[in-house]
């Protein structure tokens, strides 16, 4: 995948909303598959050359047993609780999200949308910086968007993790590809972590703003016109996604997907963009349109939930080794 050339998306969003559901997005070099891989179904993406479209922080302790983790609270926890009777305990997952780190249009400033830039040199920083505040929390299973900032973001974070294991592209949208993952012996397949890549996940598509300036566009505008296409829920800018569209399908991915290997137990790393996970938060924390307004997420800064009894818990950033205090939400967002 040429993956590091900017890529300048084609044909219209509308095109590529039609196809959804049938799984063809021909214009943003996209084709879904849907597979059954280790008892698990998941939509592979192929990209086809380019883009698409605590408070208590010390006191979250997990204890990972094989592909299964019980993430619990030691301040609430039972002093008796160990592994041996965890059967007995009610099954957590940890979901940590990230956007990804800085991006060569994030460092000029421009609307990326579905444009597939690389990270700069200060993102590759800030994804390894992740890394290490995620180092001891098990993960069992990756979900990317399509685009190469938040995939180079996962791989360049898992390098910072004590398990050590390889995080692997899920390929499966042929036959011949699906059997030359069989090659791998079953004690390789240990060694890794499954990596899924959801064009579903991408940043929103901002049509005819992607490539622009941002303070250019704000003195054309108005910056109350460009703040409304940046942060409303429902105002699309010209030509692209609103949020409410990004959510249709992010979220949907999300719960029909995503969630499911949460209640199975599996401890899940999501890296992807500003607004694809703005949607999936406002989902979580159950924000409303008005609240999501104000939600600003920093680039490579690691949000950990607690998903338990079918509800998510907001455990806030784990702290960076030496750091006391970080959160990854910016602008008031107060952690209640
Ligand atoms: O340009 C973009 O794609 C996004 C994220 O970088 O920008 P914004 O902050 O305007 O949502």
């Amino acid at each position: 995948m040429a993956a590091t050339t900017l890529y300048q998306s084609v044909g219209t969003l509308q095109s590529c909303r039609n196809n959804v559901n049938s799984g063809l997005c021909p214009d943003y070099g996209h084709v879904s598959f849907r597979s059954v891989s280790k008892g698990f179904k998941v939509d592979v993406g192929l990209l086809r050359g380019g883009s698409f479209c605590s408070r208590k922080r010390s006191s979250c302790v997990i204890q990972a047993s094989a592909s299964q983790a019980m993430v619990f609270d030691e301040a609430s926890a039972p002093s008796s609780a160990t592994t041996s009777d965890s059967n007995k305990k009610t099954s957590e997952a940890a979901l940590i999200l990230i956007r990804h780190g800085e991006s060569m249009w994030n460092e000029k400033n421009l609307f990326t949308g579905c444009v597939d830039v690389p990270l700069t040199t200060k993102g590759v920083e800030e994804a390894v910086e992740a890394g290490k505040r995620i180092s001891n929390i098990p993960v069992d299973m990756i979900y990317t968007s399509a685009l190469i900032r938040a995939q180079m973001t996962a791989m360049l974070a898992m390098t910072q993790h004590r398990r050590k294991k390889v995080p692997t592209i899920i390929h499966e949208e042929s036959e011949q590809a699906g059997a030359w993952s069989q090659i791998f012996s079953e004690d390789t397949n240990m060694q890794c972590i499954p990596v899924v890549t959801a064009w579903q996940l991408n940043e929103r598509m901002y049509g005819e703003l992607q490539g622009l300036n941002k303070q250019e566009t704000a003195d054309k505008y108005g910056s109350e016109q460009v703040h409304e296409w940046r942060r409303s829920y429902d105002i699309p800018p010209p030509n692209g996604e609103s949020l409410e569209m990004c959510a249709e399908r992010a979220v949907a991915y999300f719960t029909e997907h995503i969630e499911p290997q949460l209640a199975s137990g599996k401890n899940i790393m999501i890296a992807a963009h500003g607004n694809s996970l703005r949607s999936i938060i406002m989902y979580l924390d159950k924000l409303t349109s008005q609240e999501v307004i104000s939600l600003e997420l920093a680039t490579g800064i690691p949000m950990l939930y607690i998903f338990k009894e079918g509800r998510f818990i907001r455990r806030g950033s784990p702290p960076a080794p030496t750091e006391a205090t970080v959160y990854a939400y910016t602008k008031g967002f107060a952690f209640s």
